[in-house]
């Protein structure tokens, strides 16, 4: 009898519950519900609409009864760092604030009074983004500071959401990690931070890894759905469910590649030398308490921002064939300028960062999808050079996994760039990892190597080599 896993993959754009099973020795998908995800305004703060997102889980839930399939599990993936807090009545204190939200403005930089930002790095390993865990927390605390003297449970989006389905509080190791909260060595809470912090360390939950079997579905959603299900942990991270997923691990570089362009390598311990601090790579926990040593590179975040700001009147491969005719454009940007995590218009700010760095300045839609394509190669290729830097050794391939590997023109170019094959796919890599996690622990699967390789074979993998130099 034929066993299915339900992953939900909620990423900054966009949302899927897709379920998994294995055929043949091969993991078969079957994309149930798909639904678009973006920020909305509450107040004067940018947040989620949960509510809308749990809505549109329990929509893909019931249509698995469409179907006639009952999913043995469930497992819930999505972006990272942000996250809501909780009442002694199990009732939400706070919105599901966005993590590209201004209200960590300079909270950085305040931590950093109280605890020097070197010694952040030894603990945690992780990198120095604006919007990680620690300053929204910290923000918090200076701003409605009874609100978290309030608090009883801190839960991360898809621990929150687990918790709707289950009513079960948890914090998932490999998200708890990218909190910059969490002790790399030892893999829980940091009480000295917490406390130096006066952050209330009461609330913050017991971590659970991946494949922990977290409890069912609570009565009443039985009752909604018409069946059982497990909740089963995955690498509640959406980027630590997609590393499970490339296909070649060993000795290769991978990029997720979505809203972010996460680009590194899988280890097995955390690298927290000056020079990871300096190129700002962090360590973000993975299955099996292995560790993603990577980088995040604005990514396609800013095509998006330039789809919207041109009315959602191009497609994204529309966009690709707009940046080949465009082929003379050769201006770039510093993508990972904080000046595009939120710009009013993506479009107006890559044309100020033009002029203002005296070059050409980007007029049509080619030319500006150009310039983001061509930019975020720039960005990869430097990151490239920084990890082979790091680990004094060149790595021969990049496997870019995620929605983004689609774009055939930015693997064509990375790949002419860097020499090295390039490997794409798959497309829903996240998804796959989130299901073969759950399967893991079904013992459907028998563990992450074996899953590797069904994955490998299983999905479709385009390979771009860069072209012979003829001159030569
Ligand atoms: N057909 C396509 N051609 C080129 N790029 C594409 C195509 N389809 C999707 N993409 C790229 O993939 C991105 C979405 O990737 P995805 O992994 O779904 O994002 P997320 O998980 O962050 O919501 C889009 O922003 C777009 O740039
Ligand atoms: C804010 C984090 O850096 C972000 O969540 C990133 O880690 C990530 O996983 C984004 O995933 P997308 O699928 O939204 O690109
Ligand atoms: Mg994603």
């Amino acid at each position: 009898m034929t066993r299915y896993a339900l992953a939900v993959d909620i990423g900054a754009s966009s949302g899927r519950l897709i379920l998994g099973s294995v055929q043949q020795e091969k993991l078969e998908l079957n994309e149930i519900h798909r639904f678009e995800n973006k920020m909305i305004k509450k107040g004067q703060h940018y947040c989620w609409d949960i509510n809308r997102l749990f809505s549109e889980i329990k929509k893909g839930i019931k249509k698995c009864n469409d179907l006639g399939i009952k999913p043995e599990s469930i497992g819930i993936d999505t972006w990272a760092v942000d996250f809501v807090l909780l009442d002694e009545n199990g009732e939400l204190l706070t919105d599901a604030v966005a993590y590209r939200d201004d209200r960590t403005d300079g909270m950085m930089e305040e931590v950093f009074q109280n605890i020097m930002k070197e010694r952040l790095y030894l603990e945690t390993g992780i990198q120095f983004q604006k919007f990680n865990t620690i300053y929204q927390l910290y923000s918090l605390k200076k701003t409605q500071s009874e609100v978290l003297e309030k608090a009883k449970t801190f839960l991360m989006i898809p621990d929150y959401l687990h918790y709707l389905l289950s009513g079960i509080s948890a914090n998932e190791y490999t998200n708890a990690s990218s909190t910059q909260l969490l002790n790399a060595f030892t893999k829980k809470w940091d009480k000295t931070i917490l406390d130096t912090l006066g952050i209330n360390r009461e609330m913050f939950q017991e971590i659970k890894k991946p494949n922990t079997i977290l409890g069912n579905l609570k009565p009443e959603l039985v009752e909604e759905f018409g069946f059982d299900m497990k909740i089963i942990l995955p690498a509640t991270h959406d980027t630590g469910s997609a590393v499970i997923s490339v296909p070649e691990l060993n000795e290769t570089i991978y990029i997720s590649s979505g809203t972010w362009s996460l680009i590194g390598v899988e280890n097995s311990f955390p690298i927290c030398v000056t020079k990871a601090l300096d190129y700002n790579f962090t360590n973000e926990g993975g299955i099996d308490y292995r560790f993603r040593f990577l980088k995040n590179i604005m990514g396609l975040w800013m095509i998006q921002e330039v789809r919207r700001n041109y009315q959602n009147q191009y497609s994204f491969s529309e966009f690709v064939e707009l940046a080949k005719a465009a082929h003379d454009f050769s201006s770039t940007v510093n993508v990972n300028d904080n000046r595009f995590l939120k710009p009013d218009n993506m479009v107006e700010e890559i044309q100020h960062y033009c002029v203002e760095t005296g070059q050409q300045v980007p007029a049509t839609p080619g030319e500006i999808a150009k310039c983001v394509y061509d930019s975020l190669v720039e960005s990869y290729i430097t990151a490239i050079d920084e990890i082979e830097e790091i680990f004094e050794k060149s790595f021969p391939s990049i496997n870019i996994i995620g929605g983004g590997c689609q774009n055939e023109m930015l693997n064509q170019l990375l790949a002419e760039a860097t020499k090295k094959d390039v490997y794409a796919g798959p497309i829903e890599a996240t998804a796959i990892g989130n299901i073969v996690s759950q399967f893991i622990a079904l013992g459907e699967v028998e563990n992450l190597s074996e899953a590797r390789q069904m994955i490998k074979k299983s999905f479709e993998i385009k390979t771009f080599k860069a072209t012979e130099d003829v001159t030569k």
